[in-house]
């Protein structure tokens, strides 16, 4: 069993640069000043979920093998991100499926009933 960390305490290791990807939480302090891409690219997201930014550099296999040997633990799901900690993109895809959830319901309920 991994251990769990909360949204809280990711946020609070951010100085540290933990970041989340997946249901996983990483500490690359020891691999940031390595890392091809500059540490200032990660740093700038510590404390945060950055999953679709690490998934869409396309990095290699070999940046999943180090990837893995820097996890720490998961994710405490009962725990809640606190706003800045969610990816913008991700929290816009979630309001625009509610949106459009509404407006179905409505195009539903007082269009097609009638
Ligand atoms: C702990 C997490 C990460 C690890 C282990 C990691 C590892 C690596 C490695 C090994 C490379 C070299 C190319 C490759 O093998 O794919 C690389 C390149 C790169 N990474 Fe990461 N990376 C991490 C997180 C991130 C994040 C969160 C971002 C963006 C926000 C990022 C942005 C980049 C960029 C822009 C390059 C390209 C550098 C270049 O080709 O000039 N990386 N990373």
């Amino acid at each position: 069993m991994s251990r769990k960390f909360t949204w809280q305490e990711v946020g609070d290791n951010a100085k540290n640069g933990w970041i989340v990807i997946g249901d996983s939480v990483y500490g690359p302090q020891g691999f940031l000043d390595s890392h091809p891409g500059g540490p200032a690219v990660i740093r700038n997201k510590a404390g945060k979920d950055v999953t679709r930014f690490f998934n869409e550099m396309g990095h290699s296999s070999k940046a999943h093998d180090i990837l893995k040997s820097l996890k720490i633990g998961e994710i405490d799901k009962n725990s809640k991100p606190a706003s800045w900690q969610i990816d913008s993109d991700q929290r816009l895809v979630a309001i625009t499926s509610v949106m459009l959830i509404l407006a179905f319901a409505f195009v539903y309920f007082f269009v097609l009933k009638k």
